[in-house]
């Protein structure tokens, strides 16, 4: 007999949609486009032909609707990986729990996920304008601590612990294979930083000294065969390992908007975005 979850671990609102999300099953496609800003959600769905439910919780806007025949899902998440905990959970409680009964299904339904947001390159030769999709992701954060191990390797986590003297060992997810798969050449591929914050974190500086000096310098010239970290973010690490865990596939593609070696910042970030989000939506639907 499968474990009925209790009302207080998974919550549902009076009208039985999921606690954070306040979707129910039937308000989500198999195809989900996530994106940190809820103000981006209606700059990916204004591309749908035609748009079925909205609704919006907190930072999690959702608008789910077709493009052709196919249905799709976009929605925000805010920022950083704590958030991201809250939406694969409940994404996949969604088609993998039988919310009714508070019973796990017997079968697994994958869904697909692609993260479309912005970050900043680490390498002088990606510049403010690119496209990249992370193969890897490096989590500065603590959310696998509280999660079962990581079946991959961990080297770069390894590495980035030593280099920079770190009291934590850094966690590290792949994307999925499948997904990659059927991006166009022309993104970059890199090896993304997930940062638990947007300043020190990410060694900027404004009024408080990073803690970590020269932190960019130090990371962006690791090398592991041949590969060096690329970007800068705050989520990519947290979906590809909650996505790895409970068996999603996920993919996280970036709009370089900060080059931190040149110290640029894109004037035409919301082209950027644009361009990223119009790759995407050729890439991952049938239209
Ligand atoms: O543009 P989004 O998708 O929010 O992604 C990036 O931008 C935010 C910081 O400005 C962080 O969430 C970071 O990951
Ligand atoms: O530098 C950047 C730009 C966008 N988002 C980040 O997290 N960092």
């Amino acid at each position: 007999m499968s474990r009925i979850i209790p009302a207080s671990e998974l919550i549902l609102n009076a009208d039985g949609s999921v606690y954070h999300l306040h979707l129910k099953p039937e308000n989500l496609a198999s195809l989900v486009f996530t994106v940190g800003d809820p103000d981006r959600v209606e700059l990916v769905s204004r591309y749908f032909d035609q748009i079925d439910f909205k609704t919006k919780k907190r930072e999690f806007v959702t608008h789910t609707g077709r493009i052709g025949s196919e249905k799709v899902t976009v929605m925000s998440t805010g920022m950083g990986t704590d958030n991201i905990e809250i939406l694969m959970t409940e994404l996949d409680a969604l088609v993998n729990v039988d919310l009714q009964n508070r019973i796990l299904k017997t079968s697994h339904t994958p869904l697909q996920i692609v993260r479309l947001g912005t970050s900043g390159a680490m390498q002088e030769d990606i510049p403010v304008g690119s496209l990249l999709a992370s193969e890897k992701a490096v989590g500065l954060d603590t959310l696998m601590q509280f999660y079962p191990e990581l079946s991959e390797s961990q080297e770069w986590g390894i590495l980035l612990q030593e280099k920079l003297n770190l009291g934590f060992t850094p966690y590290q997810a792949a994307a999925s294979e499948y997904l990659m798969n059927q991006l166009p050449e022309d993104f970059f591929r890199g090896i993304t930083l997930t940062c638990p914050g947007f300043y020190a974190p990410q060694g900027r500086s404004i009024r408080l000294k990073p803690k970590l000096d020269q932190m960019i310098e130090r990371i962006s010239k690791l090398e592991i065969e041949g590969k060096r970290p690329t970007n800068f973010e705050m989520e990519t690490a947290g979906y590809y390992a909650m996505g790895q865990l409970l068996g999603h596939e996920v993919l996280s593609l970036n709009a370089i908007v900060a080059n931190r070696i040149t110290g640029e910042f894109d004037k035409e970030a919301e082209k950027t975005v644009d361009t990223m989000i119009r790759a995407a939506l050729k890439s991952f639907t049938k239209k």
